[in-house]
């Protein structure tokens, strides 16, 4: 399969829009504290990674869920951001923020590249951008390059979650995939398994009649 390489930026877009006062005030002020690599307020058990966390409820959920692990979470929109900031801000004076969730605001790739082999137990990507259009193949998550760095940093059986809704994702996942030898397919459904947390996206796809499909890939 010819692919071309994926470009610097995944994102053809401006990555937000005018940031209201209240939320450049907390991403100002209560971002820094929360921005990996600020260490975890726990000894987490293994270290987990969401990319493309969107408003991060799934990556709230998940790490309430989960409170033994620590989990990187990595979002570009300063707007998503911001709507997690303000769940999280104090109310009343109590403090709301998972000590086992981390933020990065920035392209997840980079990061990536940065983390230590094996240094990662799970990865999720919750319905990626589908970037449909086959000239916009190569801003695709999924892509050959990017499934070496996650192997890179998954360990041995760790698991990488992939879910889509689009049905030429849907189909680029399985052949992509397919010709690698980097991870074995554990599962692939098309109803969300049990132990998985809903996502705003997938919401949405299934209000406007769309079956979402959800992969588990081992680390081979
Ligand atoms: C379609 S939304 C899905 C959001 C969420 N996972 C959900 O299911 O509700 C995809 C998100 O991935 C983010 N994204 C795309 N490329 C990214 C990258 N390279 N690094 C970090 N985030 C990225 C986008 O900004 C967008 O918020």
């Amino acid at each position: 399969m010819a692919i071309k390489p994926p470009p610097d930026r995944l994102y053809g877009r401006a990555v937000g829009h005018t940031l209201r006062a209240r939320q450049a005030e907390l991403i100002e002020t209560l971002l820094p504290r929360l921005r990996w690599p600020v260490p975890f307020t726990i000894t987490p058990r293994e270290t987990w990674l969401e990319i493309g966390a969107g408003g991060f409820e799934h990556a709230e959920a998940i790490a309430r869920l989960h409170p033994e692990i620590g989990l990187i979470a990595c979002e570009v929109f300063a707007n998503s951001i911001a709507s997690l900031l303000s769940r999280l801000a104090p109310l009343n004076g109590v403090e709301t923020i998972p000590p086992n969730l981390r933020v990065h605001d920035d392209d997840a790739r980079p990061l990536i590249r940065s983390l230590p082999d094996a240094s990662i137990a799970r990865a999720y990507l919750m319905f990626p951008d589908p970037w449909p259009k086959a000239r916009h193949a190569k801003r695709r998550f999924v892509h050959p390059a990017t499934l070496a760095d996650l192997a890179r940093i998954l360990k041995p059986g760790g698991e990488w979650r992939i879910a889509s809704d689009d049905p030429t994702y849907q189909s680029w996942v399985d052949q992509v995939f397919a010709e690698t030898t980097l991870f074995t397919l554990l599962e692939a459904t098309s109803t969300r398994p049990a132990d998985w947390c809903p996502t705003r996206y997938e919401a949405k796809a299934i209000r406007a009649g769309r079956t979402p499909r959800y992969w588990r890939f081992a680390r081979a």
